[in-house]
């Protein structure tokens, strides 16, 4: 029997008549509900969140700012809110959906969970106005630094995963661009450049779009040459900018902080000026002269040298580097190579890469470097 059946048990088990509930106590009843198990939903989730910060990448701030904001939902969840759960009468208990059951990696755990929390912020925002006013404004304010969270984690990964990357691909024009650089991505690759300059806007825009599907399939960084519209448009990682391409700061009020800007850098000016701007990497070369760029004169070994002695950002050494004279460049002080025919053009793409990777990892990393490497790696996100 239910009390708004205007009867109830009294403690002896007596049948009495109670004062029927009215209809705002009804609705509150609902709302305390809602805002209960949202709150509990939101917390949940941000603690997702909190254990990859913590544990997957030691970040303290990163960590701090999901407890910061748990610790505030705590706060709202008041006694009077929570005595309102009736878990045995909510049927959403039994719901779940089926990629619930399947992460296919941290990623898409982080993601779900980002999504799950944003939705339970929005719930609490809406129903928390007819609860208290101060609990909507509290709920958008909160709402707005979960979305600055999720971009400053998914942008950091990025960071992390870019100084991970040893090995770079920039793609030449082919019928088999995804089927090489599938190849490549098989061997270890992370770090990926679409380069083709003569070729449609609409076929541009299209095999980008593979590309970046395909590189995020595998958990690799895609990035865009020369073209920030077309970066922007598929979502890309980053945009890789020559000295005649757009400045970097107009790349970055339309990137904004957490996508990767490259600079191509031939000489000890121009890395200085590329580091002022604020490029993320920059390209180091042509370290030998190669028919991928024609005309481009060598800045040869020695400007490799000069780079690894005075650069403070990730660089990739880029020009004529083949499996033959990679230790050279490597004895000149690269850590990071970038290369177009030697894996575009190679017989066995997935073997090459390995071939590259394995010689890469053989440097020891800088302890001096001025930037922190996490313990993230990326074959777990
Ligand atoms: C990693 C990397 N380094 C250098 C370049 C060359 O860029 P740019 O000088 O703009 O020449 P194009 O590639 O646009 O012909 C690069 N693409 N990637
Ligand atoms: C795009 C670019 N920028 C400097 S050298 C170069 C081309 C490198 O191509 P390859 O690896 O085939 O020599
Ligand atoms: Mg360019």
């Amino acid at each position: 029997m239910k009390r708004t059946d205007c009867y109830d048990l009294n403690t002896n088990g007596i049948v009495v008549m109670v004062e029927p509930y009215s209809q705002r106590e009804q609705r509150n009843l609902v709302i305390y509900r809602i805002l209960d198990a949202n709150l509990d939903r939101a917390r949940e989730g941000l603690r997702i969140i909190e254990e990859w910060c913590r544990f997957g990448l030691n970040n303290a701030q990163l960590t701090g700012e999901c407890k910061g904001m748990r610790q505030e939902l705590a706060s709202w969840h008041t006694a009077d809110l929570r005595s309102a759960r009736d878990t045995l009468g909510d049927p959403g208990t039994e719901l779940t959906h089926p990629q619930e059951e399947q992460r296919t990696s941290i990623k898409s755990l982080l993601q779900a969970n980002f999504c799950r929390v944003q939705e339970a912020m929005r719930v609490l925002e809406e129903y928390g106005k007819l609860y208290n006013p101060n609990m909507g404004k509290a709920l958008k304010q909160m709402r707005y630094r979960v979305y600055t969270l999720e971009s400053n984690l998914m942008g950091y990964q990025r960071h992390q995963l870019l100084l991970r990357s040893h090995l770079y691909l920039v793609t030449s024009p082919t019928d088999k661009l995804l089927e090489i650089v599938e190849a490549a991505l098989k061997g270890g690759l992370t770090l990926v450049q679409y380069r083709d300059k003569n070729v449609d806007d609409a076929v541009r825009l299209q095999q980008a779009q593979k590309l970046r599907q395909l590189c995020h399939n595998y958990n690799a960084i895609f990035i865009i040459n020369d073209r920030v519209d077309i970066a922007l448009a598929v979502d890309a990682d980053g945009v890789h900018l020559g000295q005649q391409d757009m400045p970097i700061a107009v790349a970055r009020q339309w990137l904004g902080p957490h996508r990767i800007i490259g600079r191509s850098t031939t000489n000890a000016d121009e890395m200085q000026r590329a580091i002022k701007e604020g490029a993320d990497y920059i390209g180091v070369g042509p370290v030998y002269e190669t028919p991928t760029k024609e005309g481009k004169p060598a800045a040869g070994l020695e400007y490799v040298s000069y780079v690894a002695k005075n650069c403070s950002i990730p660089w990739f050494a880029i020009g004529g580097i083949d499996p033959n004279n990679i230790n050279d460049v490597i004895d000149a002080g690269a850590k990071r190579v970038a290369v177009v025919r030697g894996i575009m053009q190679a017989e066995q793409p997935t073997l090459v890469t390995q071939y590259f990777l394995s010689q890469l990892n053989r440097i020891q990393p800088d302890p001096d470097h001025s930037y922190v490497e996490s313990n993230y790696y990326p074959d777990q996100w």
